[in-house]
């Protein structure tokens, strides 16, 4: 059934069984119509912006010159960049980060099987508990809160990574074989580029070196998460994901090296980010917005999705411990620069943040004085 001709199906999934996730959902569809609860687009202010045809010019941050202590020109000229993205676009490209190619594309590859495999082997590792109730780590789709709640055009696995020791290996896929030994070292090696930046992030701001990475604390938490985002018939009435910033100090993206979609708001204007096969990509999160006292800028971003293509994104969340507290440092706060954000709890926030981002508002607003 077509409403208004616009290519929304009025029936929830047009099956006689519900498709658990949009992979099933999008290879059942007969026509090219979107369920109704998938329609987002047109929906809240931010997508009243236009989006520019044009890729966003995010700065590229060569690491291996970042960190050449012995040669400083070359580690000033990268700091620059880095302090421009930072402050701007608060999202920016690394080149010469350690990370090997081989393990990337091995990574990449483990999740594009992961997610070929079949629904009743991905659902031994659903995020639904006795098929009903959500938990963050596990297989499936967004946390469904409400009935009218807008759903994002993608599937995902979600897993801790970090402390070690709180690993639930029981949701890390066993197929391929693979897979648990590529993310251990994917994330050990995302791990130090994360940790070289951090320390970045505080000399640019004058703070001492480990500023950063002691607000993370001890036993920080590192969230992956593997996000497929099947083809899409209408992508104009959808989100792969819909507009937020994250709630993490730092975000490190492995974005599918052909298939883009991810799109940044910077001055009322929607950008294409770019793909560029073995960068990573790292964006600001709130809690670096906080804590810089809104220095650093955590970018508002959504995903738009592909009519002919899925894409596939690996993406590791950096966060300080959920028990902990943070708040803007008191060396970045004086009569020029009053205090921006209110203390807050992590859990509390991240907590905050799946409402936000379900109803369409930005959680950060409501920690700002
Ligand atoms: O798919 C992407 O490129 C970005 C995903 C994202 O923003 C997120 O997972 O928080
Ligand atoms: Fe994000």
């Amino acid at each position: 059934m077509m409403a208004g001709g616009i290519g929304v199906s009025m029936e929830s999934t047009g099956g006689a069984r519900a498709p658990t996730t949009v992979q099933e959902l999008a290879g059942a569809l007969a026509a090219p119509v979107v369920p109704a609860r998938y329609v987002a687009r047109g929906q809240h202010d931010h997508d009243q912006q236009p989006a520019t045809a044009v890729v966003a010019p995010i700065p590229v941050i060569d690491l291996g010159r970042l960190f050449k202590l012995d040669d400083t020109t070359a580690s000033a000229e990268e700091a620059a960049k880095l302090r421009l993205a930072l402050e701007s676009w608060g999202l920016f490209l690394v080149t010469n980060h350690g990370v090997d190619a081989a393990v990337m594309d091995g990574m990449m590859a483990a999740s594009r099987e992961f997610f070929q495999r079949p629904p009743e082997e991905k659902q031994r590792y659903t995020n639904l508990i006795g098929g009903e109730r959500f938990q963050l780590e596990g297989y499936g789709t967004d946390q469904v809160s409400s009935p009218d709640q807008i759903l994002d055009w993608s599937d995902r696995l979600f897993l801790k990574v970090e402390p070690e020791d709180e690993r639930s290996l029981a949701l890390w896929p066993a197929h391929p074989e693979t897979f648990r030994d590529l993310l251990d070292e994917f994330t050990n090696k995302c791990g130090e580029v994360k940790d070289g930046l951090l320390r970045a992030m505080s000399k640019l701001l004058e703070l001492h070196d480990d500023y950063f990475v002691d607000q993370l604390g001890e036993r920080a938490d590192t969230y992956v998460r593997f996000s497929y985002y099947p083809e899409c018939p209408r992508p104009e009435l959808v989100f792969g994901l819909k507009p937020h910033s994250d709630g993490s100090v730092l975000t490190v993206l492995m974005v599918d090296d052909v298939v883009g979609g991810l799109q940044l708001l910077r001055d009322g204007v929607w950008w294409d980010v770019p793909v560029v096969p073995h960068t990573l990509l790292v964006n600001v999160g709130d809690q670096t917005e906080i804590i810089s006292n809104g220095i650093f800028k955590s970018p508002v971003h959504r995903v738009v999705t592909n009519a002919k293509k899925e894409r596939l994104l690996v993406v590791l969340f950096y966060s300080a411990r959920s028990e902990r507290e943070i708040e803007p440092a008191t060396q970045l706060v004086d009569e020029k620069r009053p205090v921006l954000y209110r203390k807050i709890e992590v859990k509390d926030y991240i907590a905050g943040l799946y409402e936000h981002v379900s109803q369409g508002t930005m959680v950060i607003d409501t920690v700002k004085i």
